[in-house]
């Protein structure tokens, strides 16, 4: 018999996380987002199979709810389920980037009874929204799972199982030390993307060249500020203690890269860079999840004539297949910069050779 999921947030998360579950699990999805034109578009991209259940009754229903909204609503769904006669059995969780507010926010659930356990699947995008939803966005990515001291193992492994279809490596950790090792590698980063791009923006209103002049450098460092101003927003008054410890440790190691740059002798230099190439290299490559999940390729163009049939006909030669094509930037009214989708990594890989050959500029991040 089918079982009944519940998922709240019917975006890119959620929806990735649906798909995977329909993978594993005969299930019948009820979907509820507070955008109806979400919801709609996720029934009709067969991700979820209802979406006009309110959500009380639906919570009623369910074997399984998915919270995936952004942290703050997520906090006050756990208090609005908590008055809820849910099923004994069900199990619910996130999908939140931070742990601690929710898993204290999700308190009362335990007090009658109902288990909740965080997670976080480490891996998305700058992408919102059930259209960019993909099952396998987590394959082979990092899923936290936190569940309270007092949960049951067994339930745990419930989680796992109802999660399988991610394909995702789960890691159990304490929701304290999720929100400061995401702090580190997730939340500060973002913060300081969306910082560099504003600093950017600062000299762009008196010298006109310069957004025409950010190249791929600006661009790689810069992708993540193209996220969820909401989503953000939200994250970061969530792990404002962590945030204010990280900004305090930058600000003084950008003392540090002043005084190097003021007198810094050429090996001290050196040496800076040096030690900044040699970790940055030796971190793990995953080869799947995160945004490589969509195997997006970016072709510098010359906007003229002719150009996009040119390529699409260098890799049809191939025999490479296109998912997807976009012009997504005039550059000066010079040049464009063409996204492609492939369904694989080979493919994307492959395409990149061809375009390389004919003496095309490729890169494989924005
Ligand atoms: N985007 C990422 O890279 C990423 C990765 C891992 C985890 N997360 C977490 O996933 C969650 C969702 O992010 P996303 O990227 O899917 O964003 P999204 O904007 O694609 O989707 C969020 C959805 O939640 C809906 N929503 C907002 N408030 C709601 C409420 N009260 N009830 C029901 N629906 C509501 C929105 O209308 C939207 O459809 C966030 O908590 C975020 O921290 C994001
Ligand atoms: O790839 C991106 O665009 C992301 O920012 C994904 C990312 C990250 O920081 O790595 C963002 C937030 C999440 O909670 C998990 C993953």
């Amino acid at each position: 018999m089918k079982r009944t999921v519940l998922l709240v947030g019917t975006g890119l998360i959620g929806c990735s996380v649906a798909l995977a579950i329909r993978q594993e699990h005969d299930v019948h999805i009820i979907g509820h987002d507070v955008n109806e034109e979400h919801c709609g578009l996720a029934k009709s991209l067969g991700i979820i199979d209802e979406n006009e259940v309110p959500l009380e009754e639906a919570a009623q229903l369910a074997d399984f709810i998915l919270l995936a909204a952004p942290v703050q609503e997520t906090e006050a769904l756990l208090r609005r389920f908590a008055g809820c006669t849910l099923k004994e059995h069900v199990i619910i969780t996130d999908v939140g980037s931070t742990k601690s507010q929710i898993m204290e926010a999700a308190a009362g659930l335990a007090e009658q009874g109902a288990t909740f356990i965080g997670g976080h699947p480490m891996a998305g995008s700058h992408k919102t929204g059930a259209g960019s939803a993909k099952a396998h966005l987590f394959e082979n990515a990092f899923y936290i799972l936190t569940p309270a001291p007092y949960t049951a193992p067994e339930r745990v492994g419930q989680l796992q199982d109802w999660l399988k279809g991610t394909k995702a490596r789960f890691l159990v950790m304490d929701a304290a030390q999720h929100d400061f090792l995401t702090g580190v590698v997730s939340h500060f980063p973002h913060l300081i993307a969306a910082s560099l791009v504003r600093h950017m923006h600062g000299y762009s209103q008196q010298h006109e060249l310069l957004t025409g002049l950010a190249a791929g450098g600006f661009r790689d460092i810069t992708r993540i500020a193209s996220s969820s101003p909401l989503m953000w927003r939200d994250i970061v008054s969530h792990n404002q203690g962590n945030l204010l410890e990280l900004l305090d440790d930058w600000m003084e190691e950008m003392q540090e890269v002043r005084r190097l740059v003021a007198e810094g002798s050429p090996d001290e230099l050196y040496g800076y860079f040096h030690g900044a190439k040699q970790f940055r290299d030796s971190l793990p490559i995953r080869t799947k999840g995160a945004i490589p999940s969509f195997y997006d390729l970016y072709v510098d163009v010359l906007d003229r004539a002719g150009v996009i049939s040119h390529i699409t006909t260098l890799l049809a030669k191939e025999n490479i297949s296109i998912t997807n094509i976009r012009i997504i930037e005039a550059r000066e009214d010079v040049f464009g910069v063409l996204r492609l989708s492939f369904q694989t990594e080979e493919d994307r890989l492959q395409a990149k050779r061809c375009l390389e050959q004919h003496s095309y500029e490729t890169y494989i991040t924005m």
